[in-house]
């Protein structure tokens, strides 16, 4: 599968943790993410990943793209409810792809746990 990785800055830690408890998962499969949590990622967990530009910088719209070519499989993007964000119109508009392309897409620790236990189960 191809899956997408993204986080806000304040729940950079959170997927740093989520990818480093689910390193055998996503070891197997194509990583993409975003600029900075790409990074932050591969420094923590050592897995390949491919980064595009930063979230702000049209990262997101990169990962748009992806799912509009129908190349992404996957959407993990733990989004920052609490912080407004400079380029939300570029996160609405990621999640809405999603929703087009009817790619799982989880936004949240609840979420993403369900979607790899699935996602595993079918391994
Ligand atoms: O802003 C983001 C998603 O909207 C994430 O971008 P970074 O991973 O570059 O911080």
């Amino acid at each position: 599968m191809n899956i997408a990785l993204i986080a806000h800055d304040k729940k950079k830690e959170l997927m740093i943790e989520f990818t480093k408890k689910h390193r055998d998962f996503f070891c197997k499969h194509q990583l993409f993410a975003t600029g900075t949590t790409g990074q932050l990622i591969i420094d923590h967990t050592q897995l390949q990943v491919h980064r595009v530009k930063s979230g702000p910088l049209g990262g997101d719209q990169q990962i748009g793209a992806l799912i509009s070519d129908e190349k992404m499989d996957l959407v993990i993007f733990f989004r920052d409810p609490l912080t407004a964000q400079p380029h939300e119109p570029d996160v609405s508009a990621l999640i809405r792809l999603c929703d087009v392309y009817n790619i799982p897409l989880a936004t949240n620790i609840g979420t993403a746990n369900y979607l790899l236990g699935y996602a595993s189960s079918r391994e």
